[in-house]
């Protein structure tokens, strides 16, 4: 079974569609999504204007800020600072990575929790680590959101292994894999002898950033595996982290590259802003 990221983010679109029409009909406020851009990344642009297309194909109101590639770590945070204090702003996300000149988590320190809605701040951070509300990462609760699509809820006696350890991905995933009850390895870099612990995995994903590293022997019969990995070939295609066509007669269930995972994580994004959106409206009664 192959698994359609794209088709999935469709239906939830759909739901938010709806939601947001209806918001429309009784003249409230429509959520809005803030995108910082800073400088001329040709990937980075195209990411903006995927997640400008999706807000605009659920009526969710967006405004993407272009800045400069040479602004200062100063007038960045201004800008963040501006959009925490906009009450019309429900949703904020800064497009990484950003020029090397600029600190990236400083800059993420600068954004509200509330508004966090890529789930990346340590207010956040904390509150998935510690079991209280807050934003998910936006990939790895589209991750989750796939498994669920498949009938994988509770996830009792499952071994899941995750490959990659990063804050945006590999850590908070482990963690919700955790509280769906699997049982969770993280391997990574410098892990050793990786293939005997991903080929017991019930489920496996793959989120470290290596073109087709992931072949039919590091893969247990009948596993499910997600591929969160995106990265461009020379000719220009895109590819995940597992050689799909090696590993997909072996599995119970894959996610291919393109429209596996990518989708999915827009649609998070969506889903996370309409979540600020109503906290907002709830506490202003
Ligand atoms: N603050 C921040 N938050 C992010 O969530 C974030 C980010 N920065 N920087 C870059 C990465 C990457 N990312 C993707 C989103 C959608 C697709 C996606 O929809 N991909 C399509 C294909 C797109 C294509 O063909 O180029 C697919 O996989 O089918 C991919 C990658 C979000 N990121």
């Amino acid at each position: 079974m192959i698994i359609y990221g794209n088709e999935l983010a469709a239906s939830f679109k759909e739901k938010m569609k709806a939601e947001i029409e209806t918001l429309k009909k009784e003249n409230k406020r429509l959520p809005l999504l803030t995108v910082i851009l800073v400088g001329n990344n040709p990937a980075s642009q195209s990411y903006v204007r995927s997640k400008e297309k999706a807000c605009l194909s659920i009526g969710m109101e967006n405004k993407t800020i272009v800045l400069p590639e040479d602004i200062s770590q100063q007038e960045l945070e201004n800008v963040v600072q501006q959009q925490n204090e906009d009450d019309t702003v429900d949703g904020i996300l800064v497009q990484l990575p950003l020029p090397k000149h600029l600190n990236e988590q400083a800059v993420i320190d600068k954004i509200s929790p509330l508004k966090d809605v890529d789930g990346l701040h340590p207010v956040n951070a904390g509150a998935l680590l510690t079991n209280r509300s807050g934003f998910i990462p936006c990939t790895p609760k589209g991750v989750m959101a796939m498994l669920e699509s498949i009938g994988l809820d509770d996830l009792s006696g499952m071994n899941a292994v995750v490959l990659g350890r990063s804050n945006l991905v590999g850590k908070p995933l482990a963690l919700l894999l955790q509280n769906k009850n699997a049982t969770v390895t993280i391997v990574h870099s410098k892990t050793k002898d990786i293939k005997t612990i991903t080929s017991k995995a019930d489920i496996l994903v793959a989120a470290i950033g290596q073109p087709k590293m992931v072949k039919s022997d590091w893969v247990k019969d009948g596993a499910v595996v997600i591929d969160v990995g995106i990265n461009r070939m020379e000719n220009g295609k895109l590819c995940g982290d597992v050689d799909f066509d090696d590993v997909c007669d072996k599995v119970k269930a894959i996610s291919p590259v393109p429209k596996g995972v990518g989708p999915m994580t827009v649609c998070m994004l969506l889903e996370n802003t309409l979540e600020s959106y109503h906290n907002k409206e709830r506490k202003n009664g």
